[in-house]
């Protein structure tokens, strides 16, 4: 089955103090989704921004807002964020105690759906979800910081994932967040990841345009 293949740069490494500028800056290079890192200083040591910003930026984007909650009990918040303007919410496994009622939850708010796993989740905490879900988000680095080391041992998930979904034959897309860049994007597409997430490998690259490119020739080249 093939896959679109999606590149969403992740605000964590974006310059906080521009937002509208750079999400201007992302549609004018060709990008079509943002990643929003929500972080709340308890599921992560990090503490970024809440729904009141990114309201504020929907008015001024047409990106397509994928939300990463790294946020603890996320499910207080999934009704406030929709409201927002998130088109996806993308929660952790590990932050919900429930998590098939957290999934619907999602899906009757009318926005895509997405679970995270951390890099030493196993993937059989989503296996009997996988079915009403339209993506799964693998880390590749613990999350709550950008600009840490890809960890190699998330390959063999990305592996296993997409071996699963073919078997269930199920259309669903593999996000992988952290490390990304243009030296590896091939080989992880190779192994089934089809939505990347790259925070410093983009956005400490400007233009934005030629980065975006770059990318997108590598992903080219490992298929010749
Ligand atoms: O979720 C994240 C951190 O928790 C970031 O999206 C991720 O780390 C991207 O940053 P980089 O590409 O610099 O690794």
């Amino acid at each position: 089955m093939k896959k679109r293949i999606i590149l969403s740069p992740s605000l964590l490494s974006a310059n906080f103090g521009r937002l509208e500028e750079e999400l201007f800056a992302l549609e004018e290079a060709g990008l079509k989704w943002v990643h929003w890192d929500v972080m709340d200083g308890i599921f992560v040591p990090n503490i970024t921004f809440g729904p009141p910003v990114i309201r504020q930026l929907r008015k001024k984007s047409k990106l397509f807002f994928d939300v990463h909650l790294m946020i603890d009990k996320p499910e207080r918040f999934f009704e406030v964020f929709t409201d927002a303007g998130a088109d996806l919410i993308c929660f952790h496994a590990e932050a919900s105690l429930h998590l098939e009622r957290a999934v619907q939850k999602v899906k009757d708010l009318g926005v895509k759906v997405g679970v995270a796993l951390n890099p030493a989740t196993p993937l059989c905490k989503i296996k009997y979800l996988l079915p009403d879900l339209d993506m799964v988000l693998l880390m590749s680095v613990n999350p709550g910081f950008g600009g840490q080391k890809f960890i190699p041992f998330t390959k063999e998930k990305i592996k296993e994932l997409r071996q699963l979904l073919e078997e269930k034959q199920l259309s669903v897309d593999i996000q992988i967040d952290g490390g990304v860049s243009p030296q590896n994007i091939g080989e992880l597409a190779s192994l089934g990841a089809n939505i990347f997430v790259s925070g410093s490998a983009f956005f400490n690259f400007p233009p934005y345009g030629q980065r975006y490119e770059t990318f997108l020739k590598a992903l080219k080249d490992k298929d010749s």
